[in-house]
């Protein structure tokens, strides 16, 4: 194991906007209060994501702001059932998949409250105050405030029973379905909202930490999201525990060591990370995804935002097994099925990169050459009815892992990470579309089966993938494309079904890079510490641990990476992805 500090909290230096940001009610309300003093009568909108918390807002922020008229938006929204109603082709049955939601805002309230309201306010004198998730659909405000939250916490929240779906009073639902309303529809339709107002909001208020609130000016935050265009930079990661989890990433990024295991870890999954931009003394955390939202272009390039719109369509996340569990054994949508049954536009292709493992490890991916998929089917299906195990060894190919090797999982491929391997995903960003076929017969962390999904499983199942297809065009495909004096450049993938291009970068000195007018993502996989540099010095540098994720926004064009004087001697490996294009 490689014992540098991995960066649980990796912070963008914003400069040029040190007093643009508060820390805590005081100062807060102090900067408030002078902006509204300016007008006699004035309406502040305080509009939110759901899940910030509005009793900390109407305790300790509104009443010293002395308004002389306090209106909650949620008295205008369609009550529970008209909620439900409106959204049940969108929230199906299952436990975990829905269908992506198209709505607006809008339509979940009453017009005519919402005009109801709006007169309200007209009517008033003084300062009026109109807040909760969609207040600014009442009125665009003489001021501004949009509180954010990223998806990460509302997730903490609501698995401490906090927190329910937005207007459906369902603290002690199931968490997979209160994910799943968030995941399929509440999240979709509140991007749609806040972009525009984060566009011109007047300030960003942060209460991800309850108790601590944190403020920047509209003014600072899009010059810091714009500045973070230009730069190579990481999101924070999060860690989450599981049921095949495994202790490499507890002991080598020094996590909780009294936790159970840590199975996932999400580096670079911008739309459930955050980013942590400072401004002077203040630190302010903001999901990820409204770096996305507000600078698709500049951080993903022409091309690729033409492709993928407003979407990171690149995951980069740790799958750790050693000392765990295999995976469920589980296969991933073919495009056309994610598109027509979940309303998703691409699918979760995805690869393995293995960073580290245990001296058995192996991975399940294809059937055996000549087995009867029928045969197989009958047996899954017999094991989910629990009547016996799946005969892994009789369909599955089961392939010996090693540090370094590369696995391409084109959607449609059965598959599961096995037990002491140490994964670093390189895949499509959809990460919730995975139908288990098989669960080794164990209960999940909550003592419950986890959910089997094989009548949608069994649709999606390319057979042609056995062991003689596999082993020509998912293993190892590692080609050299070029050298120089210190470094080697390889392709190691992913398929041709795939979107992604991954190249390593085995290197004892300076290697020269491209965004190639598309957004880079990297791990450094081998070695110590590298830093990224900017030939034209339009960036500072930017130093990189072992194992920890960066993002180059296509905006930076060339950079070059190199060992740090605690590499020298050794060789550095990094891999780097790109949506292929030119
Ligand atoms: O279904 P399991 O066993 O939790 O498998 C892990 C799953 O986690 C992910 O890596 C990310 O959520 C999926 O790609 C993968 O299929």
């Amino acid at each position: 194991m490689t014992h540098t500090v991995y960066d649980k909290y990796p912070e963008v230096a914003i400069s040029g906007y040190d007093h643009d940001a508060w820390q805590g009610w005081e100062p807060i309300i102090a900067t408030l209060r002078q902006r509204l003093a300016q007008q006699s009568k004035a309406t502040l909108i305080v509009d939110c994501y759901p899940g910030v918390d509005l009793n900390e807002l109407e305790r300790h922020l509104f009443p010293l702001l002395t308004p002389s008229l306090l209106l909650n938006v949620e008295s205008a929204r369609l009550d529970k059932t008209a909620l439900h109603h409106l959204l049940a082709r969108n929230l199906t049955d299952d436990r975990v998949f829905g269908v992506l939601s198209c709505h607006h805002l809008n339509e979940f309230f009453d017009s005519q409250k919402i005009e109801n309201l709006r007169e309200q306010a007209r009517e008033n004198q003084g300062l009026t105050i109109i807040y909760g998730p969609g207040a600014a659909l009442v009125h665009s405000g003489d001021v501004l405030i949009y509180a954010d939250l990223p998806r990460w916490e509302i997730q903490q929240r609501m698995r401490r029973g906090e927190l329910g779906n937005w207007g459906a009073e369902n603290r002690d639902e199931d968490m997979l379905r209160r994910y799943k309303r968030a995941f399929f529809i509440e999240w979709r339709v509140f991007d749609r909202h806040k972009t525009p107002l984060l566009q011109r909001a007047d300030f960003l208020l942060d209460t991800t930490q309850p108790g601590n609130p944190a403020m920047v000016s509209g003014e600072a935050l899009r010059a810091g999201l714009q500045q973070t265009t230009k730069r190579p930079f990481r999101v924070m990661p999060f860690f989450d525990p599981g049921i095949w989890g495994g202790q490499w990433m507890k002991h080598q990024f020094d996590l909780d060591p009294t936790a159970p295991n840590y199975a996932w870890c999400f580096d670079c999954v911008p739309e459930e990370n955050s980013l942590l931009l400072r401004f002077g003394n203040v630190r302010i955390e903001i999901p990820s995804q409204d770096l996305i939202l507000l600078q698709p272009r500049a951080l993903l390039g022409d091309r690729v935002h033409a492709r993928f719109g407003a979407e990171f369509p690149i995951r980069f996340d740790f799958l750790d097994t050693m000392q765990g569990q295999n995976l469920s054994f589980q296969v991933h949508p073919l495009t056309e099925y994610i598109q027509q049954q979940f309303g998703m536009h691409y699918t979760q292709d995805e690869s393995y990169y293995i960073l580290d493992a245990e001296p058995h490890a192996h991975v399940y991916l294809g059937t055996k050459n000549g087995i009867h998929p029928q045969a197989m089917l009958d047996d899954l299906h017999a094991a989910a009815r629990g009547e016996k195990a799946f005969d892994d060894a009789k369909f599955v190919n089961q392939l010996p892992a090693k540090k370094h090797d590369h696995f391409l999982i084109p959607a449609g491929t059965v598959h599961c990470s096995g037990a002491g391997t140490m994964v670093l995903e390189i895949s499509a960003t959809p990460y919730i579309f995975t139908f288990k076929l098989w669960d080794w017969g164990r209960l999940g962390m909550d003592g419950l089966p986890r959910p089997v999904h094989l009548q949608h499983g069994e649709q999606v199942i390319d057979w042609q993938r056995d062991t003689d297809w596999v082993m020509r065009n998912l293993v190892n495909r590692i080609e050299p494309i070029a050298q120089g004096e210190h470094w080697r450049e390889e392709r190691t993938g992913l398929h041709e079904r795939e979107f992604i291009e991954t190249r390593r970068h085995w290197f004892t000195g300076p290697v020269s890079h491209h965004t190639g007018s598309g957004v880079n993502v990297l791990n450094l996989v081998e070695g110590d510490e590298a830093v990224v540099e900017s030939p034209s010095q339009a960036f500072s540098p930017f130093v990189v641990r072992y194992a920890e994720t960066f993002i180059v926004p296509a905006d930076v064009g060339e950079y070059r990476i190199s060992p740090t004087h605690r590499s020298q001697g050794q060789q550095l490996a990094t891999i780097k992805a790109w949506v292929r294009g030119e």
